[in-house]
C-alpha cells in the first residue's frame, strides 16, 4: 500500500508544475555504512550546552522534528536495530542530543537524534539544538594558523539536518518556524557548510486515497517555507519491513561523503 502511495504521490507531484520540489531520489551508493547493524553504537548524550563534545572529525547528521515525529523510530530503522534508541508513544521521550557511531573500527558517520520542538517541547530543549547548530557551524579556529587547519580538520562536521514531519498532521507554525530558521542558517556564507532535508513519516496512516493530496501540499507548504530544503522522503519507519529507508539511507551517505 505505501509503495503505492509513493508512487501516487510522485505521479501527484508531476502534475502539480507550480511545485518545484519532486520526490527525492539519489544516486548515491553508499550504504554498506548500515549493512552491519552490530557496527552501529551509542557514543554519549549531551544533556547541555557545556556538555556538547566536538568528537573526531567523523561527518554527522541530525534529525529534528516536532515531539513524536517518529525521529527516534527513524533512527532505528537506518541502524537497523529495533531499540539502540529510545522510542515511545508518549511526546518528549527524547530530552538530549544523543550521539551513535556507525560503521566499523572508529566509525564512518555519526548520527544525533534530538528531542522535540513545539507545543509539547521545551525551551531548554530548543536551547541546546539550536547552541549545537551554532558550534557545529562555525569554523573551530581562525584559517591563519596551521594548527587552526589541523583543529578544523579534526571537528565534527555537520553535513545535513533532516527535519521530520507527520504525513497526516502536516506543517504547523512551529514547522515553518523551524524551516525558515534552517532555511536562512544553511545559507550562511561563513564556517561549515551543511544542507537540510524533510522526511515524511508514519505513511502506513494515511489512507490510499488522501495520500497523494496530503502528501502534495506538504511538498508545497515546504517550499513556500524554505525553498533550499531538499525534495522530501516518504517514509514508514514503524513498518516492518520498514518503507523509504533506502533512500533516507542513500541520502546520508550522499551526504557525508561515503562511497562503497
Ligand atoms: N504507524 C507508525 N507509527 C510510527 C512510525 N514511526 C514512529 N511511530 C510511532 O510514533 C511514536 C513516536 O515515535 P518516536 O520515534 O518516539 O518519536 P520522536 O519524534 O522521537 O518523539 P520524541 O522523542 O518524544 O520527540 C511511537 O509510538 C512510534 O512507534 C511509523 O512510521 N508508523
Ligand atoms: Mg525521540
Amino acid at each position: 500500500m505505501v509503495s503505492s502511495l509513493a508512487l501516487g504521490c510522485a505521479r501527484q507531484c508531476c502534475r502539480l508544475r507550480k511545485t518545484p520540489i519532486r520526490p527525492y531520489s539519489s544516486t548515491a551508493s553508499g550504504t554498506s555504512v548500515f549493512s552491519q547493524p552490530k557496527d552501529a553504537e551509542y557514543l554519549y548524550s549531551a544533556v547541555s550546552p557545556p556538555t556538547l563534545r566536538r568528537l573526531h572529525g567523523l561527518p554527522e547528521i541530525i534529525v529534528t522534528g516536532r515531539a513524536n515525529a517518529g525521529k527516534s523510530t527513524l533512527l532505528n530503522a537506518i541502524l537497523g536495530r529495533r531499540d539502540l534508541v529510545m522510542s515511545s508513544k508518549k511526546p518528549g521521550k527524547t530530552r538530549m542530543l544523543n550521539f551513535f557511531q556507525v560503521g566499523p573500527d572508529i566509525g564512518k558517520l555519526v548520527l544525533v537524534d534530538s528531542p522535540g520542538y513545539g507545543a509539547r517541547g521545551r525551551p531548554e530543549w530548543g536551547s541546546l539544538f539550536d547552541y549545537y547548530l551554532r558550534r557545529r557551524t562555525e569554523c573551530v579556529l581562525s584559517w591563519i594558523s596551521v594548527s587552526a587547519a589541523l583543529m578544523r580538520a579534526r571537528a565534527s562536521r555537520l553535513r545535513r539536518v533532516y527535519i521530520l514531519f507527520n504525513s497526516i498532521h502536516g506543517l504547523n507554525e512551529a514547522d515553518k518556524m523551524m524551516l525558515r530558521d534552517l532555511d536562512t542558517r544553511s545559507q550562511s556564507w561563513e564556517g561549515n557548510k551543511w544542507t537540510f532535508q524533510a522526511v515524511l513519516t508514519k505513511a502506513d496512516k494515511a489512507t490510499q486515497t488522501d495520500a497523494p493530496d496530503r502528501i502534495a501540499k506538504i511538498r508545497e507548504e515546504i517550499f513556500e517555507a524554505a525553498p533550499t530544503c531538499l525534495p522530501p522522503i516518504v517514509t514508514a519507519a514503524g513498518l516492518s519491513p520498514p518503507f523509504g529507508i533506502t533512500e533516507v539511507r542513500n541520502s546520508i551517505a550522499e551526504a557525508c561523503g561515503i562511497v562503497d
